[in-house]
């Protein structure tokens, strides 16, 4: 069996960041949907700046722009990894995408939850 074992090394960390880099560059340049993650990460976080929300709001914000990133990042390698396996159509292919797109789609509503838990109260004192 084939060992996978790696001596550690400071240029290969190095360069499993620069891979990793890359991926994220990839995923923006290539994924509109990115472009609308970009964009509500932005908005969410000039908004908590203007209202000064607690750490423990911008904890929970960061947590929950996370995990879109995450999903949309993992989304984005399946339906490379799929476009790769099965270039033509196949009804599992369209399967697997579609639960990680609903993967995608569950975290942006839990986020936009959680966006409206913390803002509301603010934007309430402001009216
Ligand atoms: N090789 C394939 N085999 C079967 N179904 C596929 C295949 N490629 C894409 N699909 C399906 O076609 C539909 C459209 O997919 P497509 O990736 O073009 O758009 P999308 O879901 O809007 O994703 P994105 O926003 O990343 O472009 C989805 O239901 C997807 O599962």
């Amino acid at each position: 069996m084939k060992e996978n074992t790696k001596a550690f090394s400071l240029a290969g960390r190095v360069k499993s960041i620069q891979h990793a880099l890359s991926g994220i560059t990839e995923m923006l340049r290539g994924q509109p949907n990115a472009w609308i993650h970009l964009f509500a990460t932005l908005c969410v976080a000039l908004t908590a700046y203007l209202f000064k929300v607690s750490a423990s709001e911008w904890c929970f914000l960061v947590l929950a722009i996370t995990a879109v990133w995450v999903s949309e990042a993992l989304n984005t390698a399946l339906e490379f990894l799929c476009d790769a396996a099965s270039p033509d159509f196949h009804p599992l292919v369209k399967k697997s995408k579609d639960v990680a797109a609903g993967a995608v789609l569950l975290s942006a509503i839990c986020a936009s939850i959680v966006g409206l838990i913390i803002f509301t109260p603010y934007v309430a004192a402001h009216l």
